[in-house]
């Protein structure tokens, strides 16, 4: 009886130590995790067996078990919800203070942004979504954790790459000198200059995509052309070309690839010990590496055909030969899924978004119109339509509504930065923290009439008032503060296609507006788009049916 006891405390004690263990070093390897999950709680069972062979039923070795694993339990559902926790005095769901397994469940739905924005409408400024992660609405938050000084990335990318590393791309990078290092091949390939020898490529891309429009009759699927056509533009920038899914369709499935690696990915990121023990398991690690081999295959393609303009491998690859620290083979090969997500994804889902609100607000479509005929032949000139203030207050109010990464960009203090204070909060050692972009834009103190897609609130003050008297002139204290629209981003790891994002958006609008007039299809519900919106991180869209008209 006695060696039963012994043996009991003994579980309980070796559980504690384990725990520990795992709450201080997070031990990912699997053979790690067999010790001390499998073979440590076999010792205080052997040693009964040893002392006392007679008295041992399987009814102690399973209570020995029992105590070991049911200790590893309990003991950070006590500690996550006790006030000695860190993040005790941040309100959120008890779900979620729990177990991350609670958001990666509801992420797989696609409406994590609305979940979150519920939760700050519950509990405030700051919510606890995670035993260790909170997210932020605040603009006062926004320098300190995303600027200059702010922190580096976040746990959230460790689970979509495997643990040594490999295949990491720049956003992922979470050290920030490495960052940096990462990031000026990418700061060459898209800045003023280069851009520049992008706009040819733009001009024949928009005009195919025209006149495919041009060949449709009955009702389109506007958002698949526009994600066609991103596609094969971002092929042309990033990879010097390669693909005609304007011409030949999505062949190799390429959308839906896309938007169920992002689930999985998703999945993952919020279990990110998951992702990374996943990525052991060959079988189950194959859809998001198949999509990995894929981007890497075609990068690797570029590499041989050698580009005959410079596009951002051109970069990457140092064919300039003029970087300090070119990047290594592997590290621009990693670069190249984020480039195809990064620079298709993104702006397709922008540009439906911004038709869907033109076709369901048809004061703004025919403003738009109005200033895009007023400007006859320069509608189609880069240099006037970055000064066409309606054109751009309709994509921001369109980014502001849905911005196309909607729960925001992921950040972390760790060990070794300490925790840090942003805005009004204390972020203690080893939390991820994030501001929730979706909640910032829809936030009445810094936009008023928050779900209105108002473009107007863009333009001047008597611009505005000049054309929406009803709407502005009772209002005061009309609230607009552009500081907290961020759906680029902020600060040194924002992002760094948004100058071109701003130059394809823009020329794709007008080219469109020129050439077509567009109306809802009959199949065209607005509440069925709004309904197909999903937040996979990136913005994943259902389908939105249109007519066009050519115009003459
Ligand atoms: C409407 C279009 C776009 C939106 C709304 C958008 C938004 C974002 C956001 C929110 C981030 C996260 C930044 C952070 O971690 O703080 C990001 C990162 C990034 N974006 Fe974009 N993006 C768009 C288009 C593009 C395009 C066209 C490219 C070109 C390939 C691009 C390349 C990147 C890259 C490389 C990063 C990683 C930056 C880093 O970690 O240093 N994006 N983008």
């Amino acid at each position: 009886m006695e060696h039963h006891a012994t043996a009991l405390a003994g579980s309980f004690a070796l559980s504690l130590c384990v725990y520990a263990i795992f709450k201080t070093h997070e031990p990912r390897s699997p053979a790690f995790l067999v010790i001390l999950l499998v073979l440590l709680p076999m010792a205080p069972a052997i040693l009964l067996y040893w002392c006392s062979p007679g008295a041992t039923t399987m009814l102690s070795f399973s209570a020995l078990f029992g105590v070991y694993y049911s200790t590893l339990l309990v003991c950070p559902i006590l500690y996550r919800l006790s006030r000695w926790h860190p993040l005790a005095a941040y309100p959120g769901p008890i779900a979620c203070k729990l177990t991350k397994f609670h958001m990666a469940f509801i992420s797989q739905r696609g409406k994590q942004h609305l979940y979150l924005y519920s939760l700050h409408q519950k509990y405030g400024d700051i919510v606890r979504i995670g035993p260790n992660e909170v997210i932020i609405r605040s603009s006062d938050a926004i320098g300190p954790l995303l600027g200059s000084v702010g922190l580096p990335k976040g746990a959230f990318w460790d689970g979509r790459f495997p643990p040594n590393g490999v295949g990491r791309s720049l956003i992922s990078v979470r050290d920030s000198r490495e960052h940096s290092i990462r990031r000026r091949p990418w700061n060459c390939a898209f800045n003023s200059t280069a851009i520049k020898n992008y706009e040819p490529l733009i001009d024949a891309r928009t005009s195919e995509l025209v006149d495919v429009l041009r060949k449709q009759s009955g009702t389109v699927n506007f958002l698949q052309w526009v994600q066609y056509f991103t596609y094969d533009i971002m092929a042309d920038f990033v990879f010097g070309g390669g693909t005609q899914m304007m011409r030949d369709g999505d062949v190799d499935n390429i959308w839906q690839q896309i938007e169920s690696s992002q689930k999985v990915s998703l999945f993952l990121s919020h279990v990110p010990w998951l992702g990374q023990l996943m990525f052991r398991v060959p079988s189950l690690a194959q859809p998001r590496k198949a999509i990995m081999a894929y981007a890497i295959q075609v990068a690797k393609a570029r590499n041989l055909r050698r580009s005959t303009h410079k596009d951002l491998y051109y970069y990457l690859f140092n064919e300039a030969e003029s970087a300090l620290r070119p990047l290594t083979e592997e590290e621009a090969l990693s670069d190249s899924l984020l480039a195809i997500g990064a620079g298709a994804d993104t702006i397709a889902a922008s540009v439906s978004n911004i038709f869907y609100f033109l076709l369901t607000n048809p004061s703004a479509y025919s403003r738009l119109w109005d200033e895009i005929d007023a400007c006859g032949d320069h509608a189609l000139s880069y240099h006037k339509q970055a000064g066409m203030p309606y054109l751009n207050a309709v994509i921001n109010e369109s980014l502001r509504l849905l911005p196309a990464v909607p729960s925001g960009s992921i950040r972390g203090t760790t060990v070794e930065t300490g925790g840090q204070r942003i805005g009004s909060y204390y972020i203690p050692p080893n939390t991820t923290v994030s501001i929730h972009f979706y909640s910032l834009h829809r936030d009445p103190r810094n936009f008023s009439l928050p779900d209105l897609f108002l473009p107007e609130r863009w333009l001047p003050v008597e611009d505005r008032m000049s054309m929406e008297p009803a709407l502005f002139s009772g209002l005061d204290d009309f609230i607009h503060n552009p500081a907290a629209f961020i759906p680029f981003s902020h600060g040194p790891a924002s992002c760094v296609g948004k100058n071109f994002a701003y130059l394809e958006m823009r020329m794709v609008i007008c080219k469109i507006m020129v050439n077509f007039s567009i109306c809802g299809a009959k199949e065209f519900n607005s509440s069925a788009y709004e309904d197909s919106v999903k937040d996979l991180f990136t913005m994943a869209l259902g389908s939105l049916p249109v007519m066009l008209s050519p115009r003459s």
